[in-house]
């Protein structure tokens, strides 16, 4: 680990390094041992932030590391913050989103993981090598950040067999490329008549050039209309799991994606990372971020003036309670360790069935209204939506971070392990 401010000499190697990582190919000499990750992600219920045991580092029984799997990862420009004490574990294989809001630290992220910004403190292994060393890892890696640097008056052919020529690879893959990335009948064009959406494709062409293990693409479907946005997300999902999976060097493609909306990627990625202010809100399969959301309930009592002694019972459970009307509405988060007293204690199973799960909570509310004397004539279960769960973690993470004064636009002294 090692505090290091921002250097002429880092943004010197800022801008050369984005054109090797951007654009210039890369040689593959490593054969890495098959695995299909999106069948081994587990899709079960983890909690919050944690990883599978099986997907943690290098953990995956008789497969490869983990594509990236870094740990404490933290950028201070001057004295603020940006990206703080930030744990990425991305399987081999997946197509895995990076989400966050603007200013998220999203970018600032993927540069360090580029070895584009040095980062103020982390380590870990990027494709099995180490984090300091980008070197070694590089060479595997095709990324997109920023807008493409290419030739506007050369085709997109053209562009492409000049980096690859440029590269010292062989031009003879172009063709597939642009067949891979929906331009094959465009490739005769100059890229200055091509729409964004088909720029930000031969942009994709250009990292592909190498036939990398790992693609980084930064927010590529930024300023595109839906129907660009729908071509990029069926682009990215093919890039791991198309051709290449049993294609000739037997490799899986690990794919990380940015972006500021959770339901542009959210359909095509198995992992899921969600930052807010340079914290760790979320991370790990996509399904367990729904499967730990947060469910409301309605509760109408048949007389309205015993509404205060139920808000009275329910704050009893531990559970948030509002008044609306002639009802209440209570949150129940399943993956909070329930209030009521159950078998198997606070620190008992939550799943949604299991003795401490919203039903049991539900039915342990229900029991105890009756014994008041209470009778419930409506109980409805609101399922709070995935883009709903993402602002909940996003607010709570924004309001962890103000109330312990480490927002991003807080100064910092200390970098020891925060609460996420
Ligand atoms: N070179 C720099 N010097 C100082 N601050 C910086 C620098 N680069 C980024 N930042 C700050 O770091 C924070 C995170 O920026 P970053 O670009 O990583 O966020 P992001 O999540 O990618 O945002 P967006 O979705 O808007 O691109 C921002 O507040 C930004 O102003």
């Amino acid at each position: 680990m090692r505090p290091v401010a921002q250097t002429d000499d880092d943004r010197r190697r800022t801008t050369r390094d984005r054109a090797t990582a951007t654009l210039i190919g890369m040689t593959t000499t490593t054969s890495t041992p098959g695995l299909d990750a999106r069948t081994r992600a587990p899709v079960a219920d983890p909690p919050l932030t944690e990883i599978p045991d099986g997907l943690r580092g290098t953990g995956l029984p008789g497969g490869p590391p983990a594509a990236i799997d870094v740990r404490g990862l933290t950028k201070r420009y001057g004295r603020r913050t940006v990206v703080r004490n930030l744990d990425v574990t991305v399987p081999t294989g997946v197509v895995a989103g990076f989400v966050g809001p603007n200013g998220a630290g999203k970018t600032t992220t993927l540069r360090m993981l580029l070895g584009l910004v040095r980062p103020s403190e982390g380590s870990g292994t990027i494709l099995g090598e180490p984090l300091g060393e980008p070197a070694r890892y590089l060479p595997r890696v095709g990324a997109l950040i920023e807008s493409p640097a290419l030739y506007p008056t050369l085709s997109g052919r053209r562009n492409l067999a000049s980096l690859a020529v440029l590269a010292g690879q062989d031009p003879a893959g172009v063709d597939a490329i642009l067949d891979e990335v929906g331009l094959a009948g465009r490739g005769d064009d100059a890229f200055r008549t091509y729409s964004l959406g088909m720029k930000q494709r031969l942009a994709i062409g250009a990292a592909l050039l190498s036939d990398p293990d790992l693609l980084i693409l930064d927010e590529p479907t930024n300023g595109l209309d839906p129907s660009g946005i729908r071509q990029m997300r069926a682009l990215v999902r093919s890039l791991a799991d198309g051709e290449r999976e049993a294609g000739a060097n037997g490799r899986p493609r690990t794919v990380l994606v940015s972006s500021h909306l959770l339901s542009e990627v959210e359909q095509i990625c198995d992992w899921i990372i969600v930052v807010e202010q340079g914290r760790l809100a979320y991370q790990g399969p996509t399904d367990g971020l729904m499967a730990s959301t947060t469910s409301r309930v309605e509760l109408r009592p048949e007389h309205a003036d015993s509404l205060g002694m139920l808000a009275d019972l329910v704050a009893g459970f531990g559970l948030p309670v509002d008044r609306a009307g002639d009802r209440l509405l209570v949150e129940l988060d399943h993956t909070a360790p329930a209030a009521v007293p159950g078998p198997d204690g606070p620190d008992g199973p939550d799943g949604p069935d299991g003795p401490d799960g919203p039903d049991a909570v539900l039915a342990g509310l229900n029991r105890a209204a009756l014994a008041r004397g209470i009778t419930l004539v409506e109980i409805t279960r609101q399922r709070t939506s995935l883009e709903d769960r993402y602002q909940g973690l996003v607010e709570s993470t924004r309001e962890t971070a103000r109330s312990t004064g480490t927002s991003s636009m807080s100064t910092s002294t200390s970098t020891g392990g925060e609460a996420r």
